[in-house]
């Protein structure tokens, strides 16, 4: 029986993969924690109330007592919902809203402290690291924009707050791990999409306004280069990580590496040949930003045997077919 704490886990992933381990793996008990800082997803929690093998608790994972209380060998009053102690971390709490100017700046230094606290009171409450690990939920934003195809061991070269905040998130986890033997593996996850999703990147602000017939603002050329990934898709790739064996590694996470205007034409064509629908909305874009931001997916079909398996067609069919009947 391992426990799994999922932080972040009323989140769009945290609380999928909380789901698919607790429907898939009757031998995880899992601790689902969430700040109930973003009111987006706040009815993930009564999906999670649903399952006897979740324990959802509304906690800070800054709160150091309360990590110690779950990491430590000693039992505390978690007993009640785990027997022993915490060994795998995925690590979700992230909140990838970031403007400088609103007043919930202070997530920049959350986004940080949350990783922090999470690395440090494991390095000190794990006595035996065996079996032990964080699972660092990172994103592709890390390498920037500059390049195609980009791998696991290339420079990083962010451009943007969330995409340094995973940076510097990644490098403390790496410096933790070689220092203090610390085990860790960290996803760097492509934009991803999927029915429910409510979060403005370009997949799945593209779906959910082509299936209300709205118009499309994107914040770079169609003619930009970027790797998308289907939910379920990505859920599976980070069940994964339960099973690295190297104290500290990085696996890129991603999908399809496909142009911005082709993804918009797939998905119209899909539209009107699935829903007979034929919208032919304004598409607003900036010609001359072109993104170059597709990754390479080699190392983690090579290393853990994982490729993502839904077609293209039929994860875009998905998607549209919720915001079509949920009308967001
Ligand atoms: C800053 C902070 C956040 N949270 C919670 C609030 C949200 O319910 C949850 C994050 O949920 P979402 O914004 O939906 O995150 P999600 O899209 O699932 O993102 C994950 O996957 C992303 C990959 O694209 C990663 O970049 C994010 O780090 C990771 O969180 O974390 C906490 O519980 N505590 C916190 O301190």
């Amino acid at each position: 029986m391992k426990n799994i704490l999922i932080s972040g886990a009323l989140g769009y992933l945290g609380c999928h993969l909380s789901v698919f381990l607790a429907n898939n793996f009757p031998m995880y008990n899992i601790l689902a924690v969430d700040n109930e800082s973003d009111k987006k997803y706040i009815s993930n929690k009564k999906v999670l109330e649903n399952y006897s093998n979740i324990n959802y608790l509304k906690k800070d994972i800054t709160d150091i007592h309360f990590l110690e209380s779950i990491l430590n060998e000693k039992k505390g009053f978690f007993s009640t919902y785990l027997s022993g102690k915490i060994d795998i971390i995925y690590a979700f709490a992230f909140d990838s809203n970031l403007d400088l100017f609103s007043n919930k700046s202070h997530n920049l230094t959350d986004n940080l402290k949350t990783c922090i606290s999470i690395a440090t009171q494991a390095i000190k409450s794990w006595n035996n690291l065996k079996d032990k690990k964080i699972i660092y939920i990172s994103s592709a934003d890390v390498y920037g924009n500059k390049d195609k195809n980009f791998s696991e061991q290339d420079c990083l070269n962010p451009e943007n707050l969330k995409g340094s905040l995973h940076a510097s998130n990644e490098m403390i986890l790496k410096t933790m791990s070689l220092n203090y033997g610390l085990p860790v593996t960290v996803f760097r996850a492509s934009s991803y999409f999927g029915p429910g999703c409510k979060h403005n990147n370009i997949p799945t602000h593209i779906l959910s306004k082509l299936a209300i017939n709205e118009p499309i603002n994107l914040p770079i050329s169609i003619k930009s280069q970027i790797n998308i990934i289907y939910y379920d898709d990505l859920i599976y790739g980070l069940e994964t990580g339960i099973k690295t064996e190297k104290t500290f590694d990085i696996y890129n996470l991603g999908g399809f590496n496909i142009s911005v205007g082709d993804f918009i034409d797939i998905s119209k064509q899909i539209l009107q040949k699935r829903f007979g629908l034929n919208y032919n909305q304004k598409i607003d874009y900036p010609i001359d930003k072109i993104l170059y931001s597709t990754i390479s997916l080699d190392k983690v079909y090579n290393d853990l045997g994982w490729k993502n398996y839904t077609e293209l067609e039929d994860s875009i069919e998905k998607t549209i077919a919720y915001y079509i009947s949920n009308d967001s």
